[in-house]
């Protein structure tokens, strides 16, 4: 197990004089999951980038068994064995898993012509050698999310591809999913493939990883095997300073009497909602939890105007509305932070300030003109109190760590200032002193007596925060508990898994 593999030694990167990776250094043995940990903007996805070939490094060495190697394209990382598990998934859905497996590098015939029994054959080996249990004729549509996963990894494999480098894999996958991925790292672990983990999921880490390194600020903080680390130490390393209670749930007191949100029966065929029903009163931050595939994004996308429902009744302060689109649902006074910030959320070429500003446009609008100093402070305030890490107002969204983009959503929306937040995962992919302050944020609106819906496939999250939890199993609520009912994670999670 002590076979080193990898070695990356003083590793430096500068973007337009911004120095974000310091002679960082990194190891990873044969056999190894090593988890690559820090706060977002820390620089692991640059690290990264750097050995898959996207970015070139500014100075530093990389080793492979020793030997020193360049890698200038991608394909210098293919050849040496570096492959990358896409995270934003890169298989076609309407193709086989065969087809997928091996799309663009097609074993052909002596014509010259794709020869798909050939193509069958391969997967079904390379499957079978990885204990991955599915068909790889059918279409990968017939699957679940975790066999997406499992089958990207196997597409990686294809290539004999030593390490592996995954990026939030399990962002998007149920407990069980996760658990499944786990079995399967352990097992490619078994056969010496080399695994570099990056996750926000502490827990997560201490479960499947052997090593801990974790960067802040673009330097190396700590390298350490994870069995001798504990959460909280993990925690402090990342954030640069001990994180107080902010996961600890406070009571506080919801006045019940007129809901200022009121969803009778909604229904839809298409989307999966049976007559979904439920309230939301003023301040009050109503939890969703539910497995994948529970209706939990579709019942807010249809408040929001972006999915259509067949029938039922929505009342905003005991008037019923049509919202028909996402600017109806503004109007109504809705504001939606989507789980998709990269496709949904944002507009990737346009500054920070352009984008928190978006929705408000209309409203700084005097006379003719925009009021500029007063966007401009509003931006200011909003990168402060969301700790943004932004070389400033006018920084591309595009080039801000996928963490601190996400920052950017929720201000934007902030900003708009709705009586109701509909929050779709508002914390995937941020890091935990972010997480932290996002908590913050989401109660003082509470505070301020906005009211919150909030999906999050995170229970603890959930605990933390909620004053009501909604269940949902099969478009449908299968229980409403309040908060103070609930005594425990595993209690919820089993409500969440049976319903
Ligand atoms: N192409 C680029 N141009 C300018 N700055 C960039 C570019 N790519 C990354 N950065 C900056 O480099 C820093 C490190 O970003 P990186 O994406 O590596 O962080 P990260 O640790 O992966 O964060 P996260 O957990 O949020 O994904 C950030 O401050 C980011 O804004």
């Amino acid at each position: 197990m002590c076979e080193l593999l990898l070695k990356m030694e003083n590793i430096s990167k500068s973007f337009d004089k911004i120095k974000v990776l310091k002679e960082v250094n990194f190891e990873l043995r044969k056999g190894e999951i090593h988890a690559l940990v820090g706060g977002n903007g820390a620089g692991k996805s640059t690290l990264m980038k750097i050995l898959t070939g996207v970015y070139k490094k500014d100075s530093g060495n990389i080793f492979i068994n020793g030997t020193k190697i360049e890698i200038n394209e991608p394909k210098d990382a293919k050849v040496n064995g570096i492959a990358m598990v896409f995270q934003e998934f890169s298989l076609v859905p309407t193709l086989t898993i065969a087809q997928n497996i091996f799309l663009n590098q097609e074993p052909k015939n002596r014509l010259g012509l794709i020869d798909d029994k050939k193509c069958l054959k391969k997967a079904q080996t390379l499957l079978n050698s990885l204990h991955i249990d599915v068909h790889p004729e059918e279409t990968i549509d017939k699957y679940s999310v975790a066999y997406w996963q499992l089958v990207e990894i196997a597409k990686a494999l294809s290539y004999n591809s030593k390490i592996l480098i995954m990026d939030e894999p399990t962002s998007s996958l149920s407990e069980n999913e996760t658990e499944i991925l786990f079995d399967f790292m352990k097992h490619l672990k078994e056969k010496g493939i080399s695994i570099i983990y990056i996750s926000h999921r502490m827990e997560e880490i201490l479960k499947i990883a052997d090593r801990v390194t974790i960067l802040r600020n673009g330097e190396n903080v700590l390298t350490q095997n994870s069995s001798s680390l504990t959460l909280e130490q993990i925690i402090e390393h990342i954030v640069g300073r001990e994180l107080e209670h902010a996961f600890e749930w406070q009571k506080r007191d919801i006045e019940r009497k007129e809901p200022v949100l009121k969803v009778k029966n909604l229904y839809s065929k298409r989307h999966n909602l049976n007559n979904i029903s439920f309230e939301l009163y003023p301040g009050e931050i109503l939890g969703v939890a539910g497995l994948m595939g529970s209706g939990r994004t579709e019942i807010v996308e249809s408040l929001f105007g972006i999915k259509s429902y067949d029938s039922g009744e929505i009342r905003i302060n005991n008037k019923k509305v049509n919202i028909k689109s996402p600017q109806e649902a503004m109007n109504a006074g809705l504001a939606l932070v989507p789980e998709n910030r990269r496709t949904k959320g944002l507009i990737l070429d346009h500054s920070v300030k352009d984008n928190i500003l978006l929705p408000i446009l209309k409203k700084l609008k005097e006379k003719l003109f925009i009021n500029d100093k007063k966007g401009r402070d509003i931006t200011e305030k909003l990168i402060k109190t969301l700790s943004i890490k932004t070389e400033g107002i006018n920084q591309k969204v595009k080039f801000l760590s996928g963490g601190n983009q996400q920052k950017v959503v929720i201000g934007k929306w902030t900003a708009h200032q709705p009586e109701i937040f509909l929050m779709d995962e508002p914390t995937i992919g941020v890091d935990i002193g972010a997480k932290t302050e996002i908590i913050e944020l989401i109660r003082s609106l509470a505070i301020e007596n906005k009211s919150i819906v909030i999906i999050s496939s995170e229970l603890q999250e959930l605990l933390a925060i909620s004053d009501r939890i909604i269940v949902l199993k099969n478009g449908m609520v299968a229980r409403a508990i309040n908060r103070e009912d609930i005594f425990s994670e595993e209690e919820l999670q089993h409500a969440v898994q049976k319903g």
